[in-house]
């Protein structure tokens, strides 16, 4: 019987626990689970994935809950999101003599990285937690999980660097249109000067997608009264500059106006060409990802564009809503590529197998949406730490347990897995 777990519950064990907080070595998450988890103390927050998203939307508003679990239209293509990882299966194999814990290291942007998983951005993360993205990024430093940072955030690019302290982290763009190029190369600069070194730029939100659940709460975290998911913008000395031109008043004078107006920047309504990457290149020195792409066809049009990879992402379901699930893509992607390009996967990942049947399949690392938020509504940087160790933990033991000795091609590949309509 799964155990409930109350704030109040949580505040007491709050108290009384060291073990959990302490950083763990990459490789370490295995033991971790059977040392700490299930010998020596009653946990602060559930292990069951599938409950955290339960547990964050009893601290929540409803309009909170809206936006952060709902999707475009009647939510079609999320649940395909979900049911396209039952499509496949993980064969486990016998007697292979396992050296022990599953290495999870894997190599993007010519680098090893300690895990196969990053933080998605995701914007307006103060809606889930007063300290917002300065938690979740403090978590994903600690947990070494890099940090995509959202141009939607409620915290500056400067601040979130702090929190984030020696941890890897890289930028998402809202690209805004051609005619405010001015204030892209400032956010970029921004970025750079504050050390991410990858730039993310998200393709398929150039404008919101149908969503129901927030029409029907009539709600837009930017024009909320407390107008969260706006510092990027209203810390951006370009952007202060013009809208003062603009407005003729500074933007603390108009807040409401200028939220509106900052939103309307970066997302411009209209999409971007393919022509256009090149101005990114020209302003971005580091590697550039291309976010958001769902077919083979544009994946090798990102190879053409000279990028170095894509995320194979339909933004969680929340903006085409009837279009296929993000893994059933991924295949052919892989396919059309092949190593010409770092694979990232999301939409729909919420447990160990997932990454490791996204991994199996081709991506080099998946991104974790949802569930982070969630964890970050449950209890800001400790629940973002609980929710990336559970995730590591979980991928760690289904590995060993499959026989699979790293999350390297070579070992975890498509040969461990059947596909469940071919039985
Ligand atoms: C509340 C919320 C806010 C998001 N904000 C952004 C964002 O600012 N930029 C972006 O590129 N993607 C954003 N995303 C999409 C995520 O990066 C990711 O693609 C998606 O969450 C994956 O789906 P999943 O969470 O269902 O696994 C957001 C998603 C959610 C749920
Ligand atoms: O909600 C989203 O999916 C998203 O990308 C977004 C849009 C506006 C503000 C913050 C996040």
């Amino acid at each position: 019987m799964a155990a409930q777990f109350k704030v109040s519950d949580n505040v007491a064990h709050r108290t009384n626990r060291t073990a959990e907080t302490r950083t763990v070595h990459p490789t370490d998450y295995e033991k971790q689970i059977y040392e700490q988890g299930l010998k020596y103390y009653r946990p602060q927050f559930t292990f069951q994935a599938s409950q955290w998203q339960i547990e964050a939307e009893k601290l929540m508003s409803a309009d909170s809950v809206g936006y952060v679990s709902g999707n475009a239209g009647t939510g079609e293509t999320a649940r395909k999101n979900r049911e396209a990882f039952q499509k496949w299966s993980i064969v486990p194999k016998r007697l292979v003599k396992t050296k022990g814990l599953s290495d999870l290291s894997t190599t993007v942007f010519d680098k090893q990285e300690p895990v196969p998983i990053a933080i998605a951005p995701v914007g307006v993360q103060q809606i889930f937690n007063p300290d917002g993205e300065s938690a979740s990024a403090a978590a994903a430093a600690k947990e070494n999980v890099p940090y995509i940072m959202s141009t939607a955030s409620s915290t500056s690019i400067e601040d979130v660097a702090q929190a984030n302290g020696d941890g890897t982290r890289w930028f998402q763009l809202y690209w805004p249109s051609n005619e405010h190029n001015d204030i892209t190369i400032s956010m970029l600069d921004r970025a750079k000067k504050a050390g991410f070194t990858a730039l993310f730029v998200t393709l398929d939100t150039y404008i919101l997608g149908w969503r129901p659940s927030d029409m029907d709460h009539g709600y837009n975290p930017f024009l909320r009264s407390d107008k969260i998911g706006v510092a990027i913008g209203f810390s951006d000395p370009v952007y202060r500059k013009q809208f003062k031109q603009k407005y003729g008043c500074e933007i603390e004078d108009d807040m409401h106006n200028a939220a509106a107006d900052w939103s309307a920047t970066i997302f411009p309504g209209t999409s971007h060409s393919w022509e256009d990457i090149k101005f990114l290149q020209d302003h971005w020195d580091g590697p550039i990802v291309l976010k958001g792409i769902q077919n083979a066809a544009d994946a090798e049009k990102a190879v053409e564009a000279g990028v170095k990879g894509i995320v194979v992402s339909n933004h969680g379901g929340r903006q085409v809503d009837g279009g296929p699930g993000s893994l059933s893509m991924l295949p052919s992607i892989v396919k059309a590529v092949g190593d010409r390009l770092d694979v990232f996967f999301d939409s729909g990942v919420r447990c160990g197998a997932d990454i490791a049947k996204a991994l199996a399949l081709g991506a080099d690392m998946c991104l974790i949406g949802r569930p982070y938020a969630y964890g970050l509504a449950m209890g800001g940087e400790e629940g973002v730490s609980h929710v990336l160790k559970s995730l590591l933990g979980d991928l760690q033991l289904t590995l060993h347990l499959a026989g699979i000795e790293s999350v390297s091609p070579k070992h975890l590949n498509s040969s461990v897995l059947v596909r469940e309509d071919q039985l």
